[in-house]
């Protein structure tokens, strides 16, 4: 039985969960599926679980590259070709740290240095990042521009925020 966008997007939710909270980024979690494939699930990731101040989407990609002996900028010529990502936010367009944004990693998979490779086909979202730390964030454009579907699926959106923002102070307002 495969699963659907919905089961997908509450797997990368369960991995949000794992995330340390913060106060200076979001718990995001993300899952890399090969649809077709035997075992779909290619990778899982969430924010901080590689060494570093490594974000869901970038764990995901680095986890699997490892799983092949190979580095990460190359881990597209891996992907089957049917290759997705749910992730529980957008990819990021622009960090704080100055770290590659997820959008940028997202694209290397769909081309290297010599040749082009499928990569990733489409990223499902189950929310947009919310303007606290860089103001609107304008990687879908860039995806859709690359050919990749960036696609909400809807449902988890207060969960996943609730999650997300875990270790952001409350507010006073808030406290009601
Ligand atoms: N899609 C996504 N996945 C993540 O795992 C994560 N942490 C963010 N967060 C986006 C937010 O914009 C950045 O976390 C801040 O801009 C701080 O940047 P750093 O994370 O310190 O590089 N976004
Ligand atoms: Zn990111």
């Amino acid at each position: 039985t495969s699963l659907s966008h919905l089961d997908y997007m509450r797997l990368a939710l369960d991995e949000a969960r794992k995330s340390p909270p913060k106060p200076t980024n979001f718990c995001v979690g993300a899952v890399l599926v090969s649809p077709s494939s035997p075992e779909p699930i290619l990778a899982t990731g969430y924010t901080l679980e590689l060494p570093g101040n490594t974000h869901a989407e970038q764990c995901c990609l680095g986890k699997l590259a490892r799983s092949m002996n190979i580095s990460e900028e190359h881990v597209g010529s891996i992907m089957p070709e049917d290759t997705v990502l749910y992730t529980t936010m957008e990819p990021c367009d622009f960090r704080l740290s100055g770290n590659l944004p997820c959008t940028e990693r997202v694209l290397l998979t769909r081309s290297s240095l010599h040749t082009a490779h499928k990569g990733i086909q489409k990223v499902y979202i189950g929310v947009k990042e919310p303007e606290k730390f860089v103001g609107e964030n304008k990687g879908r454009r860039k995806l859709e521009d690359a050919g990749i579907q960036v696609i909400h699926v809807q449902g988890l959106e207060d969960e996943i925020l609730k999650v997300a923002t875990a270790g952001h102070e409350i507010k006073q307002e808030d406290q009601q």
